[in-house]
């Protein structure tokens, strides 16, 4: 049995401003406190302007809920305009920081290249990347989906040592699955994310490779996350849509519940 702590984590994507944020991370805290769930790392990936406020809370409050960033600039510092340093969100003690999610992908041309110098950045800056890859639908119907979603495994991890690669958060997301209600089976998801596990296998060695935690993401929702989360190479969700509703996010995080 493995001993990976799962991780659900919010990406809120752009939605909930600063004041919204702070609203809807103490509605969490309130929802996640009558019961032990150190069991379940919880994580939200707020916008970045909301990202002050939610740490004010966590440390005032001394909350256990994690929070990151939805995207990290390449760069430490300099003309980058609109970006958002690694620097300046270890500063702001953010844990998490999400690399080549695919609406960056899609609507910012976001390259394996690049998500690869991004991965650096943030474990440069000690933030844990949450790798996204998957595949969209032309490649799911084709049957390439592992194929398609290894190469990008192999190109965001290229030149990353083992004792970092070993701590990062790779997220299988398939497209089509993504805001869609389309969820992948169970199945679906522990096709790819076992070949996932079985690629850092290679590349790492299988004790490194059982070391990381591999969520799945796409349409999770309280009804279904138990099962996902039955499957031996799923270590986590990465929840959109779903992790905006305090409460169904709370009865996510408590999938043992469902
Ligand atoms: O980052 C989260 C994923 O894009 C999944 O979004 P969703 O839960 O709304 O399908």
């Amino acid at each position: 049995m493995s001993d990976r702590i799962p991780l659900m984590a919010g990406n809120w994507k752009m939605n909930l401003n600063h004041l919204e944020a702070i609203a809807h991370v103490q509605k969490l805290a309130f929802g996640l406190a009558d019961k032990d769930y150190e069991a379940v790392e919880v994580a939200v990936l707020p916008p970045f302007i909301d990202l002050r406020s939610v740490q004010t809370l966590v440390d005032g409050d001394k909350l256990k809920i994690k929070y990151g960033a939805q995207d990290i600039s390449a760069h430490d510092s300099g003309a980058y305009t609109g970006e958002i340093s690694g620097p300046m969100l270890a500063k702001l003690r953010c844990a998490y920081a999400v690399v080549g999610h695919s609406e960056r992908r899609q609507y910012h041309d976001e390259t394996d290249e690049l998500c690869n110098a991004k991965v650096k950045a943030a474990f440069r800056n000690d933030l844990t990347p949450i790798l996204c890859v998957g595949e969209g639908l032309d490649v799911r119907k084709a049957g390439n989906q592992v194929a398609h979603t290894l190469a990008q495994v192999d190109g965001g991890l290229k030149d990353v040592p083992a004792e970092q690669a070993e701590t990062i958060v790779i997220a299988y997301e398939p497209v089509w699955a993504i805001g869609t209600g389309e969820v992948a089976t169970p199945e679906d998801a522990q096709e790819v994310c076992g070949a996932i596990r079985g690629r850092l296998a290679e590349l790492y060695g299988q004790e490194g490779a059982d070391k990381v935690r591999i969520q799945y993401g796409g349409s999770v929702k309280s009804g279904n996350v138990a099962a996902i989360m039955a499957k031996p190479d799923v270590d986590g969700a990465l929840i959109g849509g779903a992790s905006l509703d305090a409460d169904e996010f709370v009865k996510i995080v408590r999938f043992r519940d469902q």
